[in-house]
């Protein structure tokens, strides 16, 4: 599967930059999750990669393929950028059944294919199950039903998933009758002798041809595959139904139509319907928002196992950051356009680049606590936090502030700088929609109305972030409380706990009682706080905070 990689994307309508300079790889057999609030670009990036949407300028590859740059003029169209589309309305043809609504983009596909020999390669497959005709007796004798009638289609089934066939290979096999004989023995013998020549007639005719058979029964001259531009066959396309509805368990439902089905099953059957093409990379734009929470559960663990199954690239647009989270091998963030984070979700999670993404990953969503200070000659910040509370941050690994701040303030610089010359080319549209400082929020019990003031920030001025895990009620916590609100879920409780005029979620595992207004004792466990600077809200370290 290929590596998909955007270079410098920009897409822009007029001055509104939907997206800004974005540079992306996305590996290999990757399952990644395009992240971020309503409106940010998740789509739109989606819609460019796989051509659907033309960018105003960048370049985006797939695999070893150019398929756009601005500059040299490229732009290959969709159908032949081999990839694949699951959107949210997903619409079946009502009037199809589930298996013509899966084979009906397969017949139409025409282009350069292998010539390849059916029967032999039916042959073939008949001459391995015949190997073992107690199997094929077993499997066939697990439909008949209680009152001793067997269910031809189940069978039909059965054979097609056990041995990965198709439904023709399928019936011939249950024309062979040997479940309904003595001796299946005999017969599989002499079936499979009546195979071996017509296998030997094939070879001969490949062979008169000047070719010899590879392992999928394709005529192959000098080493490579013989081709020709042609429609597929039935049994090719029949292969193909019947392995994408292996993959999603419908094999059972093929002959109904899709107002027979309940809404996780046509899900199911429009991910079959994408993947039937075999397409490199899949694109999913919130496939599963039209379900309830259940079925989306559900669906949720079929799409990692799908992953795993079709060793396709899938990209994955959501805004549901439980979905993002659960579901992909790297998640990537982004806000206003612009690009966030890309990482690991668990790596997103722990060490956020930014208040932002601190913020939009994590329910219950992360305390802010606002500190001020400085860092003090052993490495640990000395800081102020709530009405005048002492506290100490502790980086897990060393940070020399000063050259922290430093070097972000240069990169600032430089990306003004940068701007700015770019601003000199007269094709240049200044950005309408402004990047602006994320605005965190500090809950407290009796909340201002935020004006929106900008209070001037300086190097010694951060924020605090505590995942609500984090925050420890025991007996002898440094800092007193009072719990303002609780609530238990069974497997967890959710309380709010106030601090002077200071509110902290915290998340403590099983179903514990508390009363509200109860005085309880409070710490900050293990070293998972991260520290920002309130500066230019960017992550500076992740470290313990110890309340003196
Ligand atoms: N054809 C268009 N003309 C002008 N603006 C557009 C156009 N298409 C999209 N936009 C704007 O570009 C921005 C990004 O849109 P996009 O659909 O990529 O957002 P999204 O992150 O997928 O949002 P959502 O989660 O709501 O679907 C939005 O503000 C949208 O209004």
């Amino acid at each position: 599967m290929p590596e998909i990689k955007l270079e410098h994307v920009t897409k822009r309508w007029d001055k509104f930059y939907a997206v800004d300079d974005l540079d992306l790889v996305i590996e290999d057999n990757a399952f990644i999750t395009l992240l971020g609030p309503s409106g940010c670009g998740k789509t739109t990036t989606l819609r460019m990669i796989a051509g659907l949407e033309t960018p105003t300028s960048g370049r985006i590859t797939i695999g070893d393929t150019v398929v756009f740059d601005s500059q040299a003029g490229i732009n290959i169209p969709p159908n032949k950028r081999k990839v694949g589309f699951l959107f949210q309305n997903y619409a079946l043809w009502p009037n199809m059944t589930v298996y013509q609504n899966i084979s009906f983009g397969l017949s139409n596909i025409r282009e350069e294919l292998p010539k390849v020999d059916l029967e032999a390669r039916k042959a073939a497959a008949l001459i391995r199950i015949l190997q073992k005709p107690e199997d094929v007796v077993k499997t066939i004798q697990e439909c008949v039903d209680k009152k001793g009638k067997l269910d031809v289609n189940k069978a039909h089934i059965k054979l097609i998933d056990r041995y990965e066939i198709s439904i023709h290979t399928a019936k011939t096999l249950m024309g062979y009758k040997l479940h309904e004989s003595m001796d299946a023995g005999t017969i599989a013998k002499s079936k499979a002798g009546e195979l071996e020549k017509e296998l030997e007639n094939a070879r001969s005719k490949c062979a008169a041809e000047g070719c010899t058979f590879n392992e999928n029964f394709e005529y192959c001259r000098d080493g490579r595959p013989v081709t020709s531009v042609r429609k597929l066959f039935p049994e090719e396309i029949d292969l193909s139904v019947r392995r994408v509805a292996r993959i999603v368990k419908i094999g059972m439902f093929m002959d109904r139509y899709p107002s027979e089905l309940s809404g996780g099953q046509q899900q199911r059957v429009a991910i079959a319907r994408t993947l039937a093409p075999e397409p490199t990379v899949l694109f999913m734009d919130e496939p599963l928002s039209n379900l309830d929470a259940k079925l989306r559960l559900e669906m949720r663990s079929e799409l990692q196992r799908l992953h795993i199954d079709t060793g396709s690239t899938f990209v994955y647009v959501t805004h549901d950051q439980m979905e993002a989270m659960t579901l992909a091998t790297k998640i990537c963030l982004i806000e206003n356009g612009v690009l966030q984070q890309y990482d690991a979700p668990l790596d997103v999670y722990s060490k956020p680049a930014n208040l932002f993404v601190a913020d939009f990953v994590g329910n219950p969503a992360i305390n802010f606590i606002e500190a001020k200070g400085a860092q003090q000659p052993d490495g640990s910040l000395a800081l102020t936090i709530f009405d005048g509370t002492r506290a100490v941050f502790r980086p897990r690994s060393p940070v020399a502030l000063a050259d922290w701040f430093a070097q972000a303030d240069a990169d600032d610089a430089a990306r003004k700088a940068a701007e700015a010359e770019a601003a000199k080319d007269k094709k240049h549209v200044e950005k309408g929609n402004k990047d602006t400082l994320f605005r965190y929020h500090v809950a407290k019990v009796h909340e201002l109305e935020d004006f929106g003031d900008e209070a001037v920030l300086g190097d010694e001025d951060f924020v605090v972030g505590i995942r609500p895990e984090f925050l420890s009620i025991s007996d002898n916590g440094p800092l007193e409380g009072e719990i303002y609100s609780a609530m238990p879920t069974g497997m967890e409780t959710t309380v709010k706990v106030r601090i002077g005029e200071f509110l902290l979620t915290g998340v403590v595992f099983g179903g514990v009682l508390y009363q509200i207004g109860q005085k309880v004792r409070l710490d900050f466990e293990g070293s998972h706080m991260v520290l920002f600077s309130r500066k230019n809200g960017r992550l500076i370290a992740q470290g313990s905070l110890d309340v003196s």
